[in-house]
Formats: structure tokens, C-alpha cells, sequence
């Protein structure tokens, strides 16, 4: 569904220039729940914003879905664009526009009537359990609430690639494991595949099928975690695996069985 080939981002130019990526491969399968992982600095933002050329490469080939995006601009590049959701720690909600305002705007971008953009919106709001909250404004709403908005804004134009940079790093532990149940859910049911930023290995553990582990811009080991407890081979995948704490199983089940009713 993914496809990078020798995908590279220099930011800057002569001795300013930093090398944010380093020419990389990267293949995530069509289902997929594809974690990044990484410390602060790594280029794991960057590396995301490549998928849907949020960020220009500088070198190399992005294929999604079949489409090689590095190829297009205008309105094919827009277009591809709508099948690629974003979502993002802040939630990046306008707060004059109410939530169901706020997900109708990429099709108001792309000039859909009032009836259907209201009637697109709402399903998506359905979908995250929002609709009864559809003419809230964002600040009348909490983290996990903005972040399910923010979730329906990125379906509406049905993508097939969902991508999540540190979506969950500004919510509680329980409101984490509510939309990471959710994510999960849209998974299995969408089929989406999805692409996870993350620096909490809980997460990736919780969620994610596979995991690229990076330093200083490389993926420096890609782990398949669905092949059993993962086994790290390098010092900061060992590191990052080993000292995570984990969530005990009591504390996923209830917030799975509360998921949507208190987030
Ligand atoms: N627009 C930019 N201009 C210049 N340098 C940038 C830009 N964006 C990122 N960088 C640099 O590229 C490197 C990788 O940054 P990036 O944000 O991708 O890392 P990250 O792993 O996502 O970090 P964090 O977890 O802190 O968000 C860093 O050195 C950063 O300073």
C-alpha cells in the first residue's frame, strides 16, 4: 500500500543543512497498522510527512495505493492527498467552526453542496460517536472528544491511508486507550491502513503490526511484532522495548469497555 524507495529529506543547504532522513526503503502492506518509533530528533514527523508530500523529498520515489505521489502536482496531487487522513497531537480544529463544520472542510475545499457536506459529515461523526456533539465548538469539547472530531475530519473524504503523528501524547493513559481501541476498530473495519508516530512504546505494543525503529534519520531495524514477542537487535530497540512499562491487562480492559462513553 506503501511503497518508499531511497526516500531522503536535507532541510537547509551547505553547513545549515540537516539531513532529517536518510535515503531509506520502507514498505507497509494494504491493512497494515505500521508503527515509527524513535527519540526526539529522529525524523520520524518527517519521515510521516513524506507519505503524503506534506514534506518535498529530496531524493527518491513515494508510491501510495498504486499512485506514485512524488510524480503529481495540482489537482491530481490534492486529490491523491484526500485519500491520505492526518491526524495530530493538537488536533489542529479551527475553534470558530463547529465540529461538524470542522469535518466538512475538505469538502467544502472541493466545492461539495451544504446537504452533502452536512450529510457526509455526519456519518463520519457516527462514526467516531460524535454525532450528538456535531454543532459543539472545539473548546467545548475535551482532548479525547477534539481528537475523535479531528479523527472524522480525516475520514470524510474516505481515505485508505490513515496517518498519526503523536495523535495520543497530549491525552490521559484511559483516553489513550480509547482511541487507540478506536484506531484499531477503523483498522479492522475500514480496512484502513494505518501509520502510527509514536515515541511511547505502549502504544506500538497495543497496536501496531509492525515497527520501524529510528536513529538520526535511518530506520535502523523494522520489527514484525506479529511474529511473537519482539526480539530487538539493535542498543535503542533493546532500550526502547525494555524499558517501557507496558499496560497491565486489567487497565486495557476497562478502558476498552469504556472506550467512546467517557473520552
Ligand atoms: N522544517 C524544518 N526545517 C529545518 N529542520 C527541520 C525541519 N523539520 C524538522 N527539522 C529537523 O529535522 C530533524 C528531524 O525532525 P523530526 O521532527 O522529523 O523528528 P522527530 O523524530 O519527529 O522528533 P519529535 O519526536 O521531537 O517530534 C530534527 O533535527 C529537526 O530539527
Amino acid at each position: 500500500m506503501i511503497e518508499l524507495t531511497g526516500v531522503s529529506k536535507e532541510f537547509g543547504s551547505g553547513s545549515d543543512a540537516v539531513q532529517a532522513v536518510q535515503p531509506l526503503d520502507l514498505s507497509i502492506g494494504e491493512g497494515e497498522i505500521a508503527g515509527i518509533v524513535g527519540f526526539s530528533g529522529a525524523g520520524k514527523s518527517t519521515l510521516l510527512r513524506l507519505v503524503n508530500r506534506l514534506e518535498e523529498p529530496t531524493t527518491g520515489r513515494v508510491v501510495v495505493d498504486g499512485t506514485d505521489i512524488t510524480k503529481l502536482s495540482g489537482r491530481r496531487l490534492r486529490e491523491a492527498r484526500r485519500r491520505i487522513g492526518v491526524i495530530f497531537q493538537g488536533f489542529n480544529l479551527l475553534s470558530n467552526r463547529t465540529a461538524l463544520d470542522n469535518v466538512g472542510l475538505a469538502l467544502e475545499l472541493d466545492g461539495c453542496s451544504r446537504a452533502e457536506r452536512r450529510k457526509r459529515s455526519m456519518v463520519a461523526l457516527e462514526r467516531v460517536g460524535m454525532a450528538e456533539r456535531a454543532k459543539a465548538y472545539p473548546a467545548q469539547l475535551s482532548g479525547g472528544q477534539k481528537q475523535r472530531v479531528a479523527i472524522a475530519r480525516s475520514l470524510v473524504t474516505e481515505p485508505k491511508v490513515l496517518l498519526s503523528d503523536e495523535a495520543t501524547s497530549a491525552l490521559d493513559p484511559h483516553t489513550t486507550l480509547s482511541i487507540l481501541h478506536f484506531l484499531r476498530d477503523l483498522n479492522a473495519d475500514l480496512g484502513l491502513t494505518l501509520v502510527i508516530v509514536t515515541h511511547e512504546i505502549n502504544v506500538v505494543s497495543y497496536l501496531c503490526d509492525t515497527v520501524s525503529v529510528m536513529e538520526r534519520g535511518a530506520i535502523v531495524e523494522g520489527i514484525d511484532l506479529r511474529d511473537g514477542p519482539p526480539e530487538p537487535s539493535t542498543p535503542l530497540g533493546r532500550f526502547l522495548f525494555e524499558s517501557a512499562t507496558g499496560w497491565d491487562e486489567d487497565t486495557v480492559r476497562l478502558a476498552e469497555q469504556v472506550a467512546g462513553a467517557t473520552t
